[in-house]
């Protein structure tokens, strides 16, 4: 079965959609989410991705009144979570950028009036944060927008993989095999998932959601059959906030889609032929022809 987003087709044997997931690394500056644009437009990814939270809704209560020390100075964690969301005009702005890039955009809503708040701007999709698969108010409004949904497995046990795929269906949907570990060691990966998830959901697309250092495990992933690819990006590892240290840079991400092309174009079709540049050295080298 195969999903369609925005221009591209998900699954099927389809290439790899890669997702570059801007997630909160703008850190609330539109320009340096359209930096982080231009980045995973030049570096060749199919979509860039944002988070979306009403922070009234999204905070939990126990976390709201934590001080945290930010950039902006000392500020409780609900005024945090205030100061990088982006309102409707950021927002038209960044998608614009997107377009214009020909990147396809879209988020993961934390509550049901970011659902709304996407939906009004046309997001192509909705990805549901692995944090969000327990959220059954939030995936009935996501089930209910027709649109394709993206849903990250981290953090969840089986039953409530299946809980969420009862709520949501199975049309229209991708499911991501996720660790939420940041940054997740190997032994954290368990990529088996990926064709488990395939043999438990049969004909719904499994993709690979990564939290990890360096490359190696999204093209393992890749090589095992994901259907997409997210990872997320920053201009630099070391900058303030929570995601930017299990992010990719500008050269990761562009040696990442450079690389699962690569796989791609050598997992071929599982036909046993003699390609045509075998037939000198088998002139050279075999001894008994058949
Ligand atoms: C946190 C997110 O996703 P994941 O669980 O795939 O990391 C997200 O999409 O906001």
């Amino acid at each position: 079965m195969t999903v369609t987003i925005g221009n591209h087709v998900v699954g099927g044997g389809r290439p790899a959609y890669v997702i570059a997931e801007i997630g909160l690394n703008h850190n609330g500056d539109v320009e340096l989410a359209k930096r982080l644009i231009d980045v995973a437009a030049d570096a060749g990814a199919d979509a860039v991705k944002f988070q979306k939270r009403t922070p009234e809704i999204a905070t939990p209560e126990h976390m709201r009144d934590v001080p945290r020390d930010t950039p902006w100075g000392t500020m409780t964690y609900f005024e945090y979570r205030q100061r990088v969301e982006f309102d409707r005009d950021q927002y038209i702005e960044i998608s614009d950028h997107a377009l214009l890039r020909g990147l396809e955009w879209f988020a993961s809503p934390w509550d049901v009036p970011s659902v709304e708040f996407l939906e009004d701007l046309g997001a192509v999709a909705h990805k549901v944060a692995s944090a969000s698969l327990t959220d059954r108010e939030l995936l009935e409004a996501l089930r209910d927008t027709g649109k394709p949904v993206i849903l990250s497995t981290g953090m969840s046990t089986i039953e409530q993989i299946d809980a969420a795929i009862d709520v949501l269906g199975t049309d229209r949907l991708v499911l991501m095999h996720a660790t939420s570990t940041y940054p997740m060691e190997p032994e954290e990966a368990n990529l088996r998932m990926i064709p488990a998830l395939r043999d438990r959901y049969p004909g719904v697309p499994v993709g690979y959601s990564g939290h990890e250092r360096g490359l190696q495990i999204s093209l393992a992933a890749v090589a095992l059959g994901a259907v997409a690819v997210e990872r997320h990006i920053t201009l630099d590892r070391t900058m303030w906030g929570s995601d930017h240290a299990a992010s990719l840079e500008p050269t990761g991400l562009t040696h990442l889609v450079r690389d699962i092309r690569v796989i791609e174009a050598a997992l071929g079709d599982g036909v046993k032929r003699v390609y045509p540049g075998e037939l000198a050295p088998m002139a050279k080298l075999r001894r008994v022809p058949a």
